[in-house]
């Protein structure tokens, strides 16, 4: 009987033991009871699909349904429940009411067991492993570039001009307007470090910072402006950077996919809005659903679709987690014959 391999994690002075590693996770935040949930369980599957080492913590408002949370723990997810956050009472009406529920991702700074963690929307797929983002140095705000082109931006003077930062040098932006917009990153997907000093000092700001129309994606870019870092578009495509940017976009290339365009909700998809029915769109959203429905990819299951027991897949996770350290050794138990 071939002798098992049991991990050991070289005393590094560092990690002592598995308590003491370094905690990471990917979060998203659900909200209500309708199909958001479909687009967790992708995400859930998603992420298991490209054998990611962290888990996927869903922090879930009071108004998701229980049988909705079961349904994203048999997944594997870790739900967690938060509380709404509001901007200030007497201004809710600048923003984009569908978006001011979104104001209470803040609440994911208040995940402290984790050291870094990595935010992804519900309506975002993982189409590569992007672990290796957990080990961006500290002290900064990850996220990608957003694209000022869609309608949806049509309240901003950079979209009145047709400035965008995607393509700066298309329209010069006018020195009589100052300075150009500093970089704004799209909200749907960063890397962060969750810490409750950070936690209380964003709900305090938010307090006295009037809402505006795209809601806590302005706040967290007024916010971390100063520790703000740029990263390439392959890690959040937005989609509308297909028809507003293609020269940027190297579709082969893109490891996350963000299904933000209206209508482009893979699991409420229809075809029938603007630029849905291009073939890139259809690849996407027939990519998606690839994924949605593969019972491979059921927490629990096996490479092959076996099924695995939560032991193994435990253990799987803790070795990669540990690798993660780089400090990871195998010994040989001694033979138990
Ligand atoms: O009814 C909703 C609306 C939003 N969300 C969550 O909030 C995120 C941000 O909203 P959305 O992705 O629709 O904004 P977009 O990126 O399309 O502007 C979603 O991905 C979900 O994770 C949700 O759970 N339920
Ligand atoms: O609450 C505001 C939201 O703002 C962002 O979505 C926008 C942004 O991407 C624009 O650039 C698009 O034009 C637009 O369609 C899209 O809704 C985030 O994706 C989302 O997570 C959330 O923060
Ligand atoms: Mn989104």
């Amino acid at each position: 009987m071939a002798p098992e391999l049991v991990p050991t994690v070289v005393k590094s002075g560092v990690f002592s033991s598995p308590a003491t590693l370094p905690s990471r996770a990917y979060v998203t935040f659900l909200a209500g009871n309708g199909d958001y949930v479909k687009g967790v369980v992708g995400l859930a599957k998603g992420l298991r699909k490209v054998r990611s080492a962290y888990p996927l913590v869903v922090a879930v408002l009071p108004d998701v349904p229980e049988e909705h949370r079961q349904i994203l723990e048999s997944q594997g997810c870790i739900v967690r429940e938060i509380q709404p956050v509001y901007p200030p009472e007497n201004q809710t009406q600048f923003a984009m009411a569908y978006y001011v529920i979104n104001y209470s991702k803040l609440r994911i700074w208040e995940f402290v067991e984790y050291s870094k963690m990595i935010y992804l929307d519900g309506d975002i797929q993982v189409y590569d492993n992007i672990d290796h983002l957990f080990d961006l140095p500290d002290g900064h705000f990850y996220a990608v570039m957003d694209c000022f082109c869609e309608k949806t931006w049509s309240h901003t003077p950079q979209y009145k001009i047709g400035y965008c930062q995607q393509c700066p040098d298309r329209v010069q932006w006018p020195a009589e307007m100052g300075e150009p917009p500093a970089l704004y990153f799209n909200a749907g997907m960063f890397v962060f470090e969750p810490c409750m000093e950070t936690y209380h000092d964003l709900l305090k700001t938010l307090q006295i910072t009037p809402p505006t129309p795209f809601a806590e994606q302005d706040f967290l870019n007024m916010y971390f402006k100063p520790i703000y870092k740029p990263i390439p578009l392959v890690y959040n495509l937005v989609l509308a950077m297909l028809w507003r940017h293609p020269e940027n976009v190297e579709l082969d290339q893109v490891k996350v996919v963000h299904y933000c365009a209206a209508g482009s909700k893979p699991w409420r998809y229809t075809g029938r809005e603007e630029n849905m029915d291009r073939e890139d769109i259809k690849m996407l959203v027939k990519k998606w659903w690839g994924i949605y429905e593969d019972e491979s990819l059921d927490y629990n299951k096996g490479r092959n679709g076996v099924e695995g027991d939560a032991e193994s897949v435990k253990r799987e996770s803790l070795i990669a987690a540990m690798s993660e350290v780089g400090q990871l050794q195998y010994i040989t138990a001694p033979s138990a014959a």
